[in-house]
């Protein structure tokens, strides 16, 4: 049984489809990029898999949980970076990662490891004690981050991960994730950036109005065509089609 398993998933907000019959499966040992454009049900199908909001139909599992049947059993099993997400402004880094780690159960000098492991890795020591609100966006990005992987779980799923991160931190977390989906772990990171998902991933699903449309792997010889030339080819071919022109406006 892998990791993740997504089985004819489908999510509507009212009239809005968001998720419409998406399919995929990520195994332990893979760092799967989730790529697509704006509105492509990324970040809904993010939700769904940890159990932050309820599909309307399809068979999921994340580590041989059901999301939906048990969405608190999920959310402990894997770690969650999500997109916009920032620390809570009244906390400093170290008592947010202790809190965190209470509620992951974690023993205090567990965690009191982590946050100092992290801050090091990441360069945030100087401003362990610092309230959030004082802190830059990238700043509480990097705390964003150790929250997520605090409890060294064996599932994280990662919207973008590199935002706000300067070059240096980025190549840091990009050799952190790669290294950390070698140890046996499944990283589900959704993206729109394909320069990285093509540097770092495994294997990469392109996603395109609710629906998976095509996946690559790029551990083995998958073509010739770069990931980018099967982005334009799968979704933007499609999008410009119906992309307005001027001579559409003049008609
Ligand atoms: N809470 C909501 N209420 C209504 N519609 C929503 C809601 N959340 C998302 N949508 C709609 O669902 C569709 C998919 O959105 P989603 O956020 O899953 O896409 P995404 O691929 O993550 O996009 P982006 O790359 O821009 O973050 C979009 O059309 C969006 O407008």
């Amino acid at each position: 049984m892998g990791a993740i398993h997504v089985d004819g998933l489908r999510k509507s907000y009212g009239s809005v489809t968001a998720v419409d019959g998406m399919e995929f499966a990520v195994d332990r040992g893979e760092l799967y990029g989730f790529l697509g454009p704006n509105g492509a049900g990324k970040t809904t199908t993010i939700r769904v898999l940890t159990g932050q909001i309820q599909p309307d139909s399809g068979d999921i599992s994340v580590l041989e949980t059901d999301p939906v049947a048990e969405p608190i059993e999920t959310r402990r099993n894997v770690g969650i970076l999500p997109e916009q997400g920032s620390p809570p402004s009244f906390l400093t880094p170290r008592e947010y990662l202790e809190f965190v780690g209470e509620v992951r159960d974690l023993e205090p000098e567990r965690v009191a490891e982590q946050t100092a492991m992290w801050a090091d890795r990441l360069g945030f020591e100087s401003k362990l004690d610092t309230l959030h609100t004082d802190l830059s966006r990238g700043q509480q990005q990097k705390v964003m981050i150790a929250q997520a992987f605090v409890h060294e779980p064996d599932v994280v799923f990662i919207d973008e991960p590199l935002a706000n991160l300067d070059p240096l931190v980025q190549e840091q977390v990009k050799q952190f994730l790669v290294s950390y989906a070698a140890g046996d772990n499944a990283v589900f990171v959704s993206t729109h950036n394909i320069d990285v998902a093509e540097e770092i991933c495994t294997r990469v699903g392109i996603v395109a109005d609710g629906q998976l449309v095509t996946e690559r792997s790029l551990t083995d010889d998958d073509g010739d065509e770069s990931l980018l030339e099967v982005f334009l080819d799968r979704v933007e071919g499609e999008d410009a089609r119906d992309t307005p022109t001027l001579e559409h406006l003049d008609a």
